[in-house]
């Protein structure tokens, strides 16, 4: 499992943000997860509905809102479930990927993990647009999902759909058996489409848990000032860089691509969840999001539509691995 990680492969993640490889587990050890996955779901108290967390004003802890035919396991967290599933806890004792990773991409000190295993019952079970994690919020840097899909088609869906907004168009992902991708556990939006099979993985995120803090690793970087307004509606060239820059900082892109996405982000959340109170309440706070960012990034509307200009039609990964096609050709997001 570790030969999959390659310099070409680190250099592919560290470059575009995320890397797919194909042939990562052989066709046996997919068949097998599989059958660990199924011996989970048969145990009593293994698996739990995936839920979206939904953190509203005023309260301490968010509300969870389970998805439509979704199901995890703890693996890392729960001596049970690797008692049930003694290859998925052999791959959570094995911390190469890891070490693999950090060694061809020395900026990550990749020195945790956790993973949990995951069935889509089918049905249209989707995941809406998120990322894993935020900066500062936890120490999870590279998320790392183990497809195990034996016979997959393009019309049972579940692709996972990755946002290397503004450098490509979204990719689609085939859960194909064997398969690996990687991406940024902070910066890569994705989403699951609607799966009408059922669809088996499992997930490690891969987390630097020193070095974070005051005591050790550099400050994080200052936030980039926006260019003032007047020299950018002059159409000056290097107003307009300042503004990427400035848009495509980690904390401010977050939010264009809410504004980017928006109307996709809003059918991902209802394709996901099923029609409730708490569904309304996070369709509601995705629209009162937008509708801030777009009031903040008034002045940016014309940057941030030639970005989106850029990303306007989609790619896709097939059979042979690789990357989506380039678009863009505007200011570096920084991955990692
Ligand atoms: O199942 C997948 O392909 C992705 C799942 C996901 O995004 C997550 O567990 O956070
Ligand atoms: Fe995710």
């Amino acid at each position: 499992m570790q030969s999959c990680i390659t310099p070409a492969v680190a250099e592919h993640l560290q470059a575009k943000g995320y890397a797919v490889v194909d042939g990562a587990l052989p066709p046996p050890a997919a068949a097998a997860l599989r059958s660990e996955i199924d011996a989970l779901r048969s145990a009593d108290g293994l698996v739990r509905p995936n839920c979206t967390h939904l953190v509203r004003a005023g309260s301490a802890t968010p509300d969870l809102l389970p998805k439509s035919q979704i199901y995890e396991a703890e693996i890392s967290l729960d001596p049970k479930a690797r008692a049930a599933a003694p290859l998925l806890a052999s791959i959570d004792a094995d911390g190469s990927l890891g070490v693999l990773l950090s060694l061809f991409l020395p900026r990550l000190r990749l020195d945790a993990h956790g993973i949990k295993a995951q069935f889509n019952a089918g049905g249209g079970g989707a995941f809406p647009i998120h990322t894993d994690s935020e900066e500062e919020l936890d120490g999870r840097k590279v998320t790392a999902i183990f497809y195990l899909n034996d016979g997959w088609t393009p019309d049972h869906g579940g692709q996972l759909r990755l946002y290397p907004f503004p450098e490509a168009p979204p990719v689609d992902v085939a859960p194909l058996a064997g398969r690996l991708v990687l991406f940024s556990s902070t910066q890569m939006h994705h989403r699951v489409l609607p799966s009408r099979a059922p669809r088996y993985c499992f997930t490690a995120w891969l987390s630097q848990s020193r070095g974070r803090g005051a005591r050790a690793g550099p400050p994080p970087a200052p936030r980039l000032p926006p260019p003032p307004a007047d020299a950018l509606a002059s159409g000056d060239p290097q107003a307009a860089a300042a503004a990427r820059r400035f848009l495509l900082q980690p904390g401010i892109r977050r939010h264009v691509v809410k504004l980017v996405y928006s109307a996709e982000w809003e059918a991902s959340l209802v394709e996901s969840h099923p029609r409730c109170e708490a569904t309304d309440a996070a369709l509601a706070q995705h629209r009162e999001g937008v509708a801030v960012a777009a009031r903040a990034l008034a002045p940016y509307a014309g940057e941030i539509d030639r970005l989106a200009a850029a990303c306007a039609s989609s790619g896709s990964v097939g059979g042979g691995g690789g990357g989506g096609a380039g678009g863009g050709g505007a200011a570096a997001v920084s991955w990692f």
